[in-house]
């Protein structure tokens, strides 16, 4: 345990915000020494004391000790690799970058020669501790359902999949595997990666994908059975107001983390 921590946050979007409003009405023992954008003069309303970096070289010399990204697939090998070769742990909210096997394998090589660690949150999803402990038995079987919003599928792959626009009943787009979810969905399914390797791995876990027009909420229905019993989990998470793809969920996760880092009991 730190008794403090200092923080790099990778994009600064609906759930970065979240994280650092939350983090500063909790008065957490945390600092956020550093913002990553993509273009630092763009960037607005950063956290008192941080300072805005375009370029994942200039981690260094921010002097933080946890990169927390929450950006997008493509920001997660440069910003994950500047992070670990200056022995920061790096946490990954876009997980959808792992559909590349070769990118988590040079990842990992990199934390473990620099003596530091990837660290997967929950994301928008509950009871994956639960799934990662199963999986030490084995399982035979994990099944991951998200559900959405027609409009939170807008802007994706799923508009040329079903009328999301002129949706009556809900449209299941798409069955298959988590690798081929979490790349066709990169913004709305990094989760299908994070239940994987928890459990069954990207090519054996089923997903699929749901635009509900009359849903509220951002679901995740998972089940899985194995030699330790059989687990269903649902939420039905809330979605940000910045971003109706993003559930609160995957601040909240984030939140957790981070002061798990600094504090005495972790829970
Ligand atoms: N693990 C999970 O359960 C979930 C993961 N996510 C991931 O988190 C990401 C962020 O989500 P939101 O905050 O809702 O999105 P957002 O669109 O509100 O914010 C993302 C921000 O990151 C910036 N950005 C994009 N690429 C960047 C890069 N290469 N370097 C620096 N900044 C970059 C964007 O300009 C934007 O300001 C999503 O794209 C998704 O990949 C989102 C929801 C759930
Ligand atoms: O926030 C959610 O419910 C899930 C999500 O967008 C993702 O996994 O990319």
């Amino acid at each position: 345990m730190s008794a403090s921590e200092d923080i790099a946050l990778i994009g600064w979007g609906a759930i970065s915000g979240q994280v650092a409003q939350m983090l500063a009405d909790r008065a957490a023992p945390v600092r956020i020494v550093a913002v990553g954008v993509r273009d630092a003069s763009r960037a607005r309303d950063v956290p008192d004391g941080a300072k805005v970096i375009d370029d994942p070289d200039a981690l260094a010399g921010t002097g933080a000790t946890l990169v927390v990204e929450a950006a997008g697939r493509a920001s997660v090998d440069p910003w994950g690799s500047a992070a670990l070769e200056m022995g920061a742990d790096f946490v990954v909210s876009s997980t959808s970058a792992f559909v590349d096997d070769a990118v988590l394998a040079r990842l990992r090589g990199l934390a473990q020669a620099n003596g530091a660690r990837i660290l997967i949150p929950p994301g928008a999803l509950g009871g994956v501790d639960a799934l990662s402990a199963a999986a030490r038995m084995g399982l035979d079987s994990v099944t991951h359902i998200v559900t959405k919003p027609a409009a939170a599928w807008a802007g994706t792959a799923a508009e040329g999949l079903c009328d999301l626009h002129g949706l009556t009943t809900p449209c299941t787009f798409f069955e298959g595997t988590a690798r081929a979810a979490a790349d066709a969905f990169p913004q709305n399914a990094n989760v299908a990666v994070i239940s994987s390797l928890a459990g069954l791995g990207l090519d054996r876990t089923r997903v699929a994908l749901v635009a509900d027009p009359g849903a509220a909420h951002n679901t995740h229905r998972i089940e899985a059975a194995g030699t330790f019993g059989r687990m269903l989990v649902e939420l039905e998470n809330h979605p940000l107001p910045g971003n109706p793809k993003s559930s609160a969920m995957t601040a909240l996760n984030l939140v957790r983390l981070i002061e798990n880092r600094v504090s005495g009991l972790v829970i």
